[in-house]
């Protein structure tokens, strides 16, 4: 058992690539702790200075209470299974989960007890006298994850482990994974760019982006109180809407969210209007998930200030729902974009500068210019939002769609949330 402290950690690689920036973060004692982020944003890095396989070049990594970053990686107990974790292919499954105990010479009817009670644990008790090749991918997977925790380590990290596996058997392995290192209150790192998988097996978990903290909490409250932009769109499917506003106070009315042709207004009652106050006249992003825009009947009264209208474009079947896409005139914001330093690997005359993309981000789109070609990079401006059931609408209707503000959230022009974040 132990607990994982970075503070302050940087990763710059020799060739002067920077992985890692400033990450401060507690990983406590018997936790299951997710790394979340797309492709690139320095999930393994991290991961790999944890586990002493990578130099940390900045900051401090502590274990258990002692700085660790000069600790040879067989002196932190740790156990780490890859995305194709590696099995020796002449070795039965009790071979390879038998190894790293005959390795410490442990007592060989003791040992084999404990292989085929952990077996068990992970399905795969039947099959301990095959070898690798003859096993499916996630039998394989299953037989590295035991060879790691055999010998109970006080870290246990995972590098994406289902991501070679299909839908299924991921859905099916992360449930019995993280089953298992809870049971054996195992602290666990477990990097993944799945959203799903990171929300249905964290305690608690890291979303990265550039090799940047862009959040940490759990599940719920990443998802319910994101403290970005990115984040809130990270862990968005279907997508939520990210629509460029003004913020003006106005007398008598509230705050008052200028969408170019549309608005959305707030009470001067509401709790967050105190904190939205200092963004008067600023440009702002207004985020509203699918899920918190409910189309309304013609006609249907509904508090002015809450209704946004468009016309349906697409209507798609996902099976369990329908979502629509309607045309709004509203611009919207690419959560990529949003709050990330300018990358330098970009020739320069291939997208504009920093300021130029805020500029051209919130700077109201001129009337005869199309607002999906505004800014130089694509930015959808369709409005989605699900269906109720039994009220469809078809393609080209004109559509009210009534939205919940409590629900709506708030961010300034560099992508953090402008209402305080809970955690
Ligand atoms: N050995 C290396 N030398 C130089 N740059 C590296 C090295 N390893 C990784 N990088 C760079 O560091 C950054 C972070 O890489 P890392 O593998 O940690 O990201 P990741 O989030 O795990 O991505 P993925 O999900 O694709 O594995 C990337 O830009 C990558 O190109």
């Amino acid at each position: 058992m132990t607990d994982v402290v970075l503070d302050g950690v940087d990763k710059v690689y020799p060739g002067g690539q920077v992985a890692v920036r400033d990450v401060r973060l507690r990983i406590n004692d018997g936790e299951l702790f997710v790394l979340l982020g797309p492709s690139g944003c320095g999930k393994s890095t991290i991961l790999r200075m944890i586990a002493g396989l990578e130099e940390i070049t900045g900051g401090d990594l502590w274990l258990n209470g002692t700085v660790a970053n000069d600790l040879p990686p067989r002196d932190r107990n740790v156990a780490m299974v890859f995305q194709e974790g590696a099995l020796y292919p002449h070795r039965t499954v009790k071979g390879n989960m038998m190894f790293p105990l005959e390795v410490s010479g442990d007592d060989r009817a003791e040992a084999s007890a404990k292989v085929i009670e952990l077996a068990r644990a992970l399905g795969i008790n039947t099959m301990i006298d095959r070898l690798p090749r003859t096993l499916s991918g996630g039998q394989r997977q299953r037989a590295a994850i035991g060879r790691a925790l055999i010998r109970e380590p006080s870290l246990f990290l995972m590098d994406e482990p289902l991501s070679s596996l299909d839908a299924g058997l991921r859905t099916e392995l992360r449930v019995e994974i993280a089953a298992l290192v809870r049971s054996s209150r195992t602290t666990t790192v477990y990097v993944t760019h799945d959203q799903v998988e990171a929300m249905t097996m964290a305690d608690r978990m890291a979303v990265l982006r550039d090799g940047v903290l862009e959040d940490v909490g759990t599940p719920e409250q990443i998802y319910e109180d994101p403290a970005t932009v990115f984040t809130a769109a990270f862990l968005s499917s279907p997508p939520i809407n990210l629509l460029q506003a003004t913020l003006w106070a106005v007398e008598g009315q509230g705050l008052m969210f200028d969408l170019g042709p549309q608005r959305l207004t707030l009470p001067w009652g509401d709790k967050r209007a105190s904190a939205l106050i200092s963004h008067h006249g600023l440009p702002v992003i207004v985020g509203i998930r699918p899920d918190t825009v409910i189309p309304i009947a013609p006609g249907s009264p509904a508090p002015s200030g809450t209704v946004l209208s468009g016309q349906v474009r697409a209507l798609e079947f996902h099976g369990h729902e329908w979502l629509a896409y309607a045309e709004a005139g509203i611009p919207t914001v690419d959560a990529n974009e949003v709050g990330r330093p300018e990358r330098p690997q970009v020739p320069a005359a291939a997208r504009p500068g920093l300021r130029d993309r805020v500029r051209a981000m919130f700077g109201r789109p001129a009337e005869e210019e199309p607002v999906e070609e505004h800014a130089g990079h694509h930015r959808r401006s369709d409005l989605v939002f699900r269906i109720a059931p039994g009220g469809r609408p078809d393609r080209g209707d004109r559509v009210a769609l009534a939205v919940d503000m409590d629900r709506v959230l708030f961010f300034g022009a560099d992508g953090r949330r402008i209402t305080p974040v809970h955690r």
